[in-house]
């Protein structure tokens, strides 16, 4: 996806596909407030809201050039796990957050010859209707948590929310999460509940306004 439009565009076409905001959120990789944003400015959706005026702050990560191609993910994943190394070998269980943090979390087990696990998060249960309160999933088709320590993996921080339940969610399980990786992260989070955060690119904004300084 190289601009807006092609944003527009697809998330007219989701909506019309019958999608929820935040299944069109999860599709194309933005919050739910940009997602509305998008349908919105298509003219697919209902009355504007007052947050669509000058648009909703958030920047979109397109990482599709890797996620597509076997080989970069893997070179990605190995950067990842260089990242992840300062942290010790007695890590033997990595964490993906589905959907886009499995794969990536596929290739950081593997370089760092770790179990592997996924966590589904609450999002995953929104619908417009609701507030998103269902409980998220450690899928049984993986590793189990209890007692272990582990690496968490995902593609991308917006507000933090995502990191911050599976971080949660995995000492409810009994597990000890020890570090957190993503490609990119656009709060600068340097940890979560104590957890240190490592990300290969930070998107930092430059010349923000009072607005988005506030966030
Ligand atoms: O920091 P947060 O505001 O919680 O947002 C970050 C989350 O949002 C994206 O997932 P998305 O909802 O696009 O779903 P997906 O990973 O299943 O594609 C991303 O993969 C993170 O999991």
């Amino acid at each position: 996806m190289k601009n807006i439009d092609d944003l527009v565009d697809s998330a007219a076409d989701l909506a019309e596909r019958g999608l929820s905001k935040g299944e069109i959120a999860d599709e194309l990789n933005v919050s739910r407030e940009t997602a509305s944003w998008l349908v919105e400015r298509s003219g697919t959706g209902t009355t504007p809201t007052s947050t669509t005026a000058s648009g909703p702050h958030d920047i979109h990560v397109d990482w599709s050039a890797v996620g597509r191609d076997s080989n970069r993910l893997h070179h990605v994943g190995c950067a990842m796990a260089d990242l992840l190394s300062k942290q010790g070998d007695d890590v033997d269980l990595t964490i993906g957050i589905e959907k886009a943090g499995a794969p990536l979390a596929t290739t950081v087990a593997r370089e760092l010859d770790t179990d592997l696990g996924t966590y589904a998060p609450t999002k995953h249960q929104w619908d417009d209707d609701d507030s998103g309160t269902s409980d998220g999933t450690f899928s049984r088709n993986f590793a189990q948590i209890r007692g272990r320590d582990c690496y968490v993996v995902d593609d991308t921080i917006t507000s933090g929310n995502t990191m911050t339940e599976t971080v949660d969610a995995i000492r409810e399980q009994g597990g000890n999460p020890v570090a957190c990786v993503v490609l990119a992260d656009k709060r600068g989070i340097e940890d979560i509940r104590g957890v240190p955060v490592y990300s290969l690119l930070q998107v930092i904004r430059v010349g923000s306004d009072d607005e988005a300084a506030e966030e």
